[in-house]
């Protein structure tokens, strides 16, 4: 069990006589913080193997999206905390969803701003595809907007400003995010910065084309339908830079107004208003923002891209007026880093491709 130090594991032999199963020995690991629930849960179930991640071993889940499980885990040799996602094993099961998982890796590589999420390493071990990134502590915006707070209008602005930074980095650097909204906005540095998540997998995951390893458009709508700009409703590859400015506008719009810009009662009839209509002025909801900031929102959610900003860059200069300095303006969610346990003593386990293969919590 090389999760754990010499020392501990000598302490292990001895607690050994103490409990009757391992399946309590583990159980006791965990109290003392020696394992975390997760790395007990695997190891019981035979998966500790598992754990070990390139250079990083898994501490705990964060979540599950449409491409893959995302861990917080801790690099064997610096400590350095970290965020893996690891592909579903039918995003990956192929040659030419591998090698397009590198090429996106390869894009991903290449960008370098505060307010997009750093990728450290990327990599398969045996066919697990898995990217190693930045651990942005949050929460994201759509927390935020779960919690029912209402965020200072400069705040909302000010979020949206740096987002817009992050993606005209993007742009320059010719990638398309594709799936902004409020839960891909996620904040870093007790709420004062802000980082897109989610950037590099999402063109796969947007273009429709080949081996059946995508989700369909009415699956993808499910997350996205009230952030997609109308010609990506329209056709998914038909997304260009000022795609993202209008989903950038949703977002906006729903911080600022407290509810999505076309309410409907299912994902499609969501996504299929924004086609045909023009979206409500926010001032009609929220008569006290300030003189033009309105317009601003409007033109980001213009319904012809000619009609939104010619860049995410003027986007930002457009609403820096309206925000204001984020001043640790949201409590960071609770991690379960404290249950971490202290560096592991490693000795030289490495992760096989069946070890990989479902690398979900309940293997
Ligand atoms: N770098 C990161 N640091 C911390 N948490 C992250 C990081 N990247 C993703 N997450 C979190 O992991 C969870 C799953 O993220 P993921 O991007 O896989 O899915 P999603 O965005 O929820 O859905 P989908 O990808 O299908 O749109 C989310 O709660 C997300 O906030």
């Amino acid at each position: 069990m090389a999760l754990l130090t010499p020392e501990r594991l000598a302490d292990i032999d001895s607690l050994r006589t103490q409990f009757s199963s391992e399946e309590q020995l583990t159980t006791e690991l965990v109290r003392r913080k020696w394992l975390t629930p997760l790395q007990g849960r695997w190891l019981l179930r035979g998966h500790g193997q598992r754990l070990f991640v390139g250079s990083y071993i898994l501490v705990d889940r964060i979540g599950e999206g449409g491409m893959g499980q995302v861990f917080l885990a801790q690099h064997r040799s610096f400590g350095r905390s970290a965020a893996i996602k690891v592909l579903r094993p039918d995003r990956r099961d192929n040659r030419r969803g591998r090698a397009r998982f590198l090429r996106e890796m390869r894009a991903l590589g290449r960008l370098d701003h505060p307010n997009v999420v750093h990728a450290y390493d990327a990599g398969l071990v045996g066919r697990a595809c898995y990217l190693v990134m930045e651990y942005v502590p949050g929460p994201d915006l759509a927390q935020v907007l779960a919690s029912g707070e209402r965020l200072p209008i400069g705040h909302s602005c000010e979020y949206a400003r740096q987002a817009a930074l992050g993606l005209h980095h993007m742009h320059e650097r010719g990638l398309i995010h594709r799936d902004i909204k409020p839960g891909n906005v996620s904040l870093a540095e007790g709420g004062r910065t802000v980082k897109l998540l989610d950037v590099g997998l999402v063109k796969e995951r947007m273009n429709p084309d080949t081996d059946g390893e995508v989700l369909t458009q009415a699956g993808w709508l499910v997350g996205t339908a009230d952030y997609a700009a109308p010609e990506q409703v329209l056709n998914a590859r038909n997304v260009g830079r000022r795609s993202d400015q209008y989903s950038l506008g949703c977002t906006l719009y729903h911080l600022l107004a407290g509810e999505v810009p076309f309410p409907g009662s299912t994902p499609v009839a969501r996504a299929l208003r924004r086609v045909t209509e023009n979206v409500r002025p926010i001032h009609d909801l929220r008569p006290d923002l300030p003189a033009g900031l309105s317009e601003v929102v409007g033109r980001l959610m213009s319904r012809e891209p000619k009609g939104r900003f010619p860049s995410a860059r003027a986007a930002a200069d457009a609403l820096a007026p309206f925000a204001t300095p984020l001043v640790k303006a949201v409590a960071e969610t609770t991690v379960h880093i404290s249950t971490c346990p202290t560096l592991p003593t490693i000795d030289g386990v490495t992760a096989t491709e069946s070890e990989l293969s479902t690398p979900h919590d309940a293997p």
